[in-house]
């Protein structure tokens, strides 16, 4: 192997930089080089494909964001698109590929695979949805940066004694909202895993304010209801007053935090291992701080087990 490319796809992440980092001097340490791909799987059809140095990551781990920028590509579902992506791969001298992405990034590495070339998934998602690993690079980084708007969403909560149902982002996965809601201390929270009753929560948010509570914060995952929609139901419950806010893409940018950082680093590392030892259609994780790989396709029989533990303690601590 002389030569892999890499690129970020999907939704970005922070940490994602850092991984390219790791990725990119893994690679030049061992003798091979490294072409970075801009705009995800649309660069790589483009051929939007420039060579990387050592330099060209420096200054990089600390920002939030892709210096690769990413893209959503739904055309690289069609073969034809794909096969153009590896007449680039080929023209470029590109023996082997380093997708960081979510599960919709991993599908298009699968189909490389499929064409005949290595592609190794990272998993980079602020989402958490990913089968086979603990941890999504960017994960850490946006519960941290909702978990301190919500800290400022409950001054004003406090201050005058409403409710406020704030909407995280997670697509399908709730993930962000359970770890969120543990840390923020929410008085409910709701993801699209467990079943809910609007009724129960208003009436636990006016028992809480009958107990002496000033503010009721409710999380609530996206992919289950309209933050406005949500509001406006516990309404017909309530007689308290009530916000929504919906905190969107805030959640993807900043510097990446240090588990971040580290856990990029650690699997861009690992992913450039693999493609040494001549491996490839596999998927990096984490599990119980451990380093492993699946193949890419049990991925897609697979699914993602969040920590629901989470769940049931916030319904305890919430009392
Ligand atoms: N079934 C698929 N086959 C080939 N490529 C795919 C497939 N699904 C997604 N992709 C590619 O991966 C990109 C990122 O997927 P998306 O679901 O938007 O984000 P993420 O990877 O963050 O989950 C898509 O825009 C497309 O280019
Ligand atoms: O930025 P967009 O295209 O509006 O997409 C929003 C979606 O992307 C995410 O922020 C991240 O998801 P992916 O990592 O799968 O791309 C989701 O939480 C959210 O549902
Ligand atoms: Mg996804």
């Amino acid at each position: 192997m002389k030569r892999i490319g890499i690129l970020t796809s999907g939704g970005d992440a922070p940490g994602m930089n850092a991984a390219i980092r790791a990725v990119t001097r893994t690679a030049l340490a061992n003798g091979i080089e490294v072409c970075g791909i801009r705009y995800g799987y649309a660069g790589l059809v483009a051929g939007d494909i420039f060579q990387m140095t050592s330099e060209t990551v420096a200054d990089k781990i600390s920002r939030g964001g892709t210096f690769l920028y990413s893209a959503r590509f739904p055309e690289f579902k069609e073969e034809e698109v794909q096969l153009k992506g590896i007449e680039q791969l080929k023209k470029h001298g590109i023996d082997a590929l380093v997708v960081i992405g979510g599960d919709g990034s991993y599908h298009g590495a699968l189909k490389l695979t499929r064409h005949g070339y290595n592609a190794i998934g990272l998993p980079g998602s602020i989402d958490n949805d990913i089968p086979y690993t603990d941890y999504t690079i960017g994960f850490d980084t946006a519960c941290n940066t909702a978990m301190e708007a919500i800290d400022k969403i409950r001054d004003t909560a406090t201050s005058h004694q409403r409710v406020f149902v704030v909407n995280v982002m997670g697509r399908d996965c709730g993930d962000i909202a359970m770890h969120v809601g543990v840390a923020t201390g929410a008085d409910a929270i709701v993801i699209p895993e467990e079943p809910f009753d609007i009724k129960e929560i208003a009436e636990n948010l006016k028992q809480g304010f009958a107990n002496g509570k000033k503010h009721g914060i409710v999380v609530l995952a996206e992919g289950v209801m309209d933050a406005e929609k949500f509001k406006d139901e516990l309404l017909k419950y309530g007689d308290f007053d009530a916000r929504a806010n919906v905190l969107g893409h805030m959640q993807r940018g900043g510097s990446p935090t240090m588990r971040d950082r580290v856990v990029a680093s650690e699997m861009g590392a690992y992913a450039v291992k693999l493609l040494l030892e001549g491996k490839g259609g596999l998927a990096v994780g984490m599990e119980n701080n451990k380093l492993t790989h699946h193949d890419i396709l049990d991925l897609f029989d697979a699914k993602h087990h969040g920590n629901y533990a989470l769940y049931s303690l916030n319904k305890d601590l919430a009392k």
